[in-house]
This record gives C-alpha cells, sequence and structure tokens, in this order.
C-alpha cells in the first residue's frame, strides 16, 4: 500500500513573533489547502501583515514554525519558494520607471532565473495575465505613472505570473473600484476553482462572504475565531473583532449591509 504523500500547501503551528518587546503574534496554528480561499480579517494593528511576513519566511518567527508542502520553510531557497507561493504586499511602489510589462515579468524569475532569458512561454503567460487582469493596454506605461488600483492589479498580475500554487494577498482590493473589487473577487474565486489556494487580507466582511472558504479572526496577535464565513462573521464577532457598537452595526443594516 502506498503511503499518502498529501500536505496541506501551507501549515504553521504555533507562530508566535515579537517585536521591541511587543508580542505581536501569539501561538497561531493554521493550515491551507489547495482550492480554498481564506480570509484574515481583524483591526488595523491585528498582526494580518506580519502573519504574512512569517508565513514568507520576510520575518523569522520566535516560536513555531511554517511548513509549505510539508516541508520546513527554511529549506526552500527563495527561488524554489517562489514556484509554490506568491505574495501581493499591501502597497509597493517602485523607485524605477519600469514599464508595467517588465514589472509583471519580474514574476517570471523564479522559472528563468536571474540572467536567464526569456522564453516564448514567458512572454505568453505575462501576455494571458495582462489580458486576464484586464490591464494589457497599460502594458508600456512606466509603473510609476499609474493609479494605486492599476498597480494593484499589476502586482497580481506580476503574482500570478510566478504560477504559483498559492497566493498570499495584502488587501488586494484597498485601492480598487467597485467593478474592479467585483471583477478581483471574481477572478479569485475562479482561481480557487482552477486549484490554487489563495489567502486573502482583508477589511470588508462582505468580500469575504462573497468569496472565501473560511475566514480566520484576528485580534491583538491571537486567533480569535476561523470558520465558514457565513457563520463566524456576525454581529456577535463584530463586536468583539471591531470594538463596533449595536447602533453603529444598524446603520450598516439600515444601508443594507446585513451580517
Ligand atoms: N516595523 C515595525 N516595528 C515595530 N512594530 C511594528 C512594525 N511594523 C508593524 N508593527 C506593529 O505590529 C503590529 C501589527 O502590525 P501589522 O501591520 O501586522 O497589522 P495589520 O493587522 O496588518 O494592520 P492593518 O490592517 O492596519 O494593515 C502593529 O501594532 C504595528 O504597530
Amino acid at each position: 500500500m502506498s503511503e499518502s504523500t498529501e500536505h496541506p500547501l501551507l501549515q504553521c503551528s504555533g507562530l508566535t513573533f515579537s517585536r521591541v518587546n511587543r508580542l505581536l503574534l501569539d501561538r497561531i496554528s493554521l493550515e491551507i489547502n489547495p482550492g480554498e480561499v481564506v480570509a484574515l480579517l481583524g483591526p488595523n494593528g491585528a498582526g494580518k501583515s506580519t502573519l504574512m511576513r512569517l508565513l514568507l519566511g520576510l520575518e523569522d518567527a520566535s516560536a513555531g514554525e511554517v511548513l509549505v508542502d510539508g516541508k520546513p520553510l527554511q529549506d526552500y531557497n527563495r527561488r524554489d519558494l517562489a514556484t509554490r507561493v506568491a505574495y501581493v504586499p499591501q502597497s509597493h511602489v517602485s523607485p524605477f520607471p519600469y514599464s508595467v510589462r517588465q514589472v509583471v515579468a519580474l514574476g517570471r524569475l523564479c522559472s528563468t532565473g536571474l540572467l536567464g532569458a526569456m522564453r516564448p512561454k514567458d512572454h505568453l503567460v505575462i501576455d494571458e495575465q495582462l489580458q486576464r487582469l484586464q490591464i494589457f493596454h497599460l502594458a508600456e506605461r512606466p509603473y510609476t505613472e499609474i493609479s494605486g488600483g492599476e498597480r494593484q492589479l499589476v502586482l497580481l498580475a506580476r503574482a500570478l505570473a510566478q504560477e504559483a500554487t498559492l497566493l498570499l494577498l495584502d488587501e488586494p482590493a484597498s485601492a480598487l473600484d467597485f467593478g474592479h473589487q467585483a471583477r478581483l473577487l471574481m477572478k479569485l474565486k475562479q482561481l480557487s476553482e482552477e486549484g490554487l489556494a489563495v489567502v486573502m487580507t482583508t477589511h470588508h466582511p462582505h468580500h469575504a462572504r462573497m468569496i472565501a472558504d473560511r475566514a480566520l479572526l484576528l485580534r491583538d496577535g491571537q486567533l480569535l475565531d476561523q470558520g465558514k464565513p457565513q457563520e463566524v462573521l456576525n454581529r456577535s464577532t463584530m463586536r468583539a473583532l471591531y470594538g463596533i457598537s449595536e447602533l453603529e452595526l444598524d446603520t450598516f443594516a439600515a444601508a443594507g449591509w446585513e451580517l
């Protein structure tokens, strides 16, 4: 009988992180499986970006471990890791006027290598992602001269160009207009149906309800709760998470945003 070799795409246990004597993450354990969309919610300063940075090995945990495909994160070199995990940071402004196409092409480095020449397949993938996110018309524009929302889409295209199996997105919709938010969410759902796993931080419970299979609620560096968005994102958890009052929740409900 063959032994199963299936692992979660990403797993962390007891992940703890302190900075300047402040505990920013306290024993976080979670796992992410193929095809899942996971929304990470929590108030400003809860530790969402910090958690992402630890999951990417951009910060070293004080305790606990991260496994990618069952293997410790520290056993990967950056290039190998980039073929598995792609990251879109919260904001990024390049000081160099690379064209949008050149920025997206950076996503192919894990496949071509730093000095490797671009192959026809690489150009194809870049074009595909520019088209998928409806930013093909921006391809030759300098990245430094496009809007914040457009930059978010370019960074997502760069991440998709890596063809990784897990996408970590830090507030991917924060600068997008209403139409682009809807299109982005639908695309993320579609990608998950193709087998990718998506973890995204969001300040919009409705975004989590629209596409996430699971919501993780983080407060003061601790995992408060997790589960199906329809179950865990309710008035009681919104109050606990954000310190929002019933009256304030009523104003959302009155506008049709009932939880
Ligand atoms: N470079 C830093 N040095 C010290 N403390 C930091 C640093 N960066 C972040 N922090 C602190 O770590 C805590 C968690 O920050 P983090 O950016 O992870 O929160 P977040 O949940 O992503 O917040 P937001 O929703 O505002 O983006 C905050 O209290 C923040 O002040």
